[in-house]
């Protein structure tokens, strides 16, 4: 078992950089309404669409402090919940009258405090993200701790069963479609106890504010490098691009100062997306054909009259401004 326990105020404060657009303002309205109402709130979708982000400004905007914990396989109900961790031993030896030899021992049953009974007991807000890579059976206990509000504790811990979950207390959960590797398919009855709300891929304009406020580029420079991820990904089937590689690739570009039309903005953004073609498509695709419509996909961007009859769709690039 081991203990990692973030209060808010040590948490790293997300919310300056966190990019609110008319979208986003309507989803953290909706999900704050469900949250203070005492609902927990789950948010489900593809890597990337800004669901763990989300969930963390939600989490600072309760005012609480924050308890997170990471779905893992690795999980076990002891690190969520806590459990017995071995005894101490005392020795008490009184030789005060050296012909008499008094000597007591004591053993007591020590106690690892688990970061969900710590959130229940304290009224956090936990956020718990990616909950599907954690065993199902690891999330039975989160049942009657949203149903009934009470939280039973394995063994017991100085005549302790349960915790009655404090009302400050609030839940955020996140997970991958269970396509995904690596996820286990979460209970119907745990589903039941929570509100989810799909995330799907971005639109235009929050996906570029993103991309410019996480890696400092401008935003109409931003537009050129979320156009390239999106018309490429857009002309594989099967590959959806996400808000993660877009940050990455305009990273690259403001660091190295990478220039559209260079060779090497090209060799980036290919390296950046050329494998998860390869990966998600099922089939390899020769560098070649990924050259040459990269090639093909930024000229389309840079100059939209100059596009070829095979490009994908042009989607809302414009200098300056947004087609939403
Ligand atoms: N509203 C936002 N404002 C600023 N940055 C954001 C926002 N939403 C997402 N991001 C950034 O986009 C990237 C992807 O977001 P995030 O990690 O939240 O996605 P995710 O859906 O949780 O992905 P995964 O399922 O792979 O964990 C991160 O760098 C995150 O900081």
């Amino acid at each position: 078992m081991n203990q990692r326990i973030l209060l808010t105020s040590q948490f790293p404060d997300i919310s300056g950089d966190f990019v609110i657009t008319e979208h986003l303002q309507k989803l953290i309205d909706r999900a704050l309404s469900y949250l203070k109402a005492g609902f927990p709130v789950h948010f489900q979708g593809p890597s990337g669409t800004g669901k763990t982000a989300l969930a963390f400004y939600l989490a600072r905007r309760l005012d609480r402090p924050v308890m997170p914990i990471h779905g893992d396989s690795e999980l076990d109900s002891g690190d969520i919940v806590g459990g017995p961790s071995g005894y101490s031993h005392t020795l008490y030896i009184d030789n005060f009258v050296h012909s008499v030899l008094k000597r007591k021992e004591e053993w007591e049953r020590q106690w690892i405090v688990g970061r969900l009974t710590m959130a229940c007991r304290e009224g956090m807000t936990l956020v718990y993200d990616e909950f599907t890579r954690s065993h199902p059976e690891v999330n039975n206990v989160l049942l009657s701790v949203l149903e009934e509000g009470v939280l039973q504790l394995p063994g017991v811990k100085a005549g302790e069963k349960y915790v009655r979950v404090h009302p400050g207390f609030r839940a955020i959960f996140t997970s991958n479609p269970e396509e995904y590797a690596g996820v286990y398919k979460s209970q119907d009855a745990l589903r039941d106890r929570m509100i989810t709300i799909e995330l799907g891929q971005m639109d235009l304009e929050t996906e570029i504010r993103i991309t410019a406020r996480r890696s400092g580029l401008a935003e109409d420079q931003a537009t050129v490098v979320v156009n390239v991820v999106r018309n490429f990904a857009g002309a594989f089937p099967g590959f959806t691009s996400t808000q993660r590689r877009s940050i990455m690739i305009a990273k690259l570009v403001r660091e190295q100062a990478l220039s559209f039309d260079s060779p090497l903005f090209q060799e980036v953004c290919l390296d950046v997306l050329g494998s998860e073609v390869t990966r998600k498509n099922g089939n390899p695709v020769p560098r070649e054909v990924l050259e040459k419509k990269m090639a093909a996909v930024i000229a389309g961007v840079l100059s939209p009259e100059g596009r070829q009859e095979d490009e994908p769709s042009y989607r809302g690039f414009r200098f300056g401004g947004f087609i939403k």
